[in-house]
């Protein structure tokens, strides 16, 4: 379990983030969702410790990681699993080497042993026969399930992504939602998804929070968002005028 209490961040004199509370819990998909601007990234960035927040705390099961020091930092680290946007694949390394690469710099495994969880990790996500290729020679569906396998070969307590869909056709978005739910429920890990991307808010969202003008401005999951009456969230989800419809029809039935 991740838990923020009560955390706030500036820049200068700029207040981005406002008394955040919230516990992401094991076992099922948090997502953070929200527009452009109001917070998301740099909310995940103080849970990381990408960001140092200016008050409140980020506690990983009982450990205070905002009030660690380095090392015991890189410990909590070695947990956590990310999905970049984009990939962030290596592009000189080839996809094998690519998901042996954490396991090189954080564990003493021998190579054989690191090539073995590679492919583990490789087959789970469902990428057979591709180990010798570069990234480049693979789809964008493909890297983003080569960054799952990264992202899971050690084995982490918690999994962090970021807009896993962008870029990604709608059908393949979905491919991908379900391999970070099917994940996330098989090794019961923590993960934390930063979306903008509606199928996934209602196909993966067992826990939700929305973020506007950096407070939480409303929690449920992927059934109570369809049927909310806060304003901010109903103008993010029902955007465009199709949606709206939709949930006039909905609300109507
Ligand atoms: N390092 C920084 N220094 C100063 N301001 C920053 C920094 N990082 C982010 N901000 C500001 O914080 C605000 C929130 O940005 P953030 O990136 O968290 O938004 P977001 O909700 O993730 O948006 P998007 O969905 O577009 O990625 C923005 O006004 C941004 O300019």
């Amino acid at each position: 379990m991740i838990e923020v209490k009560h955390i706030s961040k500036s820049f200068g004199d700029t207040q981005i983030l406002f008394d955040i509370s919230a516990q992401f819990n094991p076992g099922q998909v948090n997502l953070i969702i929200g527009a452009s601007g109001q917070g998301k990234s740099v909310l995940t960035k103080c849970i990381v410790g990408l960001h140092e927040v200016d008050e409140g705390k980020v506690i990983y099961d009982d450990r205070v990681f905002s009030e660690m020091g380095r090392n015991d930092r890189k410990l909590i680290r070695q947990e956590i699993g990310m999905l970049f946007q984009g990939s962030a694949l290596f592009d000189s390394l080839t996809v094998l080497e690519n998901v042996m690469f954490p396991l090189k710099m954080f564990t003493k495994m021998s190579k054989q042993e690191r090539k073995e969880r590679a492919q583990f990790c490789l087959e789970r996500v469902g990428i057979v026969g591709k180990d010798d290729l570069l990234p480049a020679e693979t789809s964008g569906g493909m890297q983003k399930r080569i960054g799952i396998a990264r992202a899971i070969s050690m084995n982490p307590k918690y999994l962090f992504c970021d807009e896993p869909n962008s870029g990604l056709d709608p059908k393949t978005s979905i491919l991908i939602d379900n391999l970070i739910k099917e994940i996330t429920y098989e090794y019961n890990m923590t993960t934390i998804v930063i979306t903008h991307d509606m199928n996934s808010v209602m196909e993966i969202g067992d826990h939700i929070i929305f973020i506007n003008q950096g407070r939480k401005w409303w929690e449920g999951n992927n059934k109570e968002i369809i049927r909310t009456d806060n304003k901010e969230v109903v103008d993010f989800v029902y955007a465009s005028t199709f949606m709206k419809n939709l949930r006039s029809k909905l609300v109507n039935n």
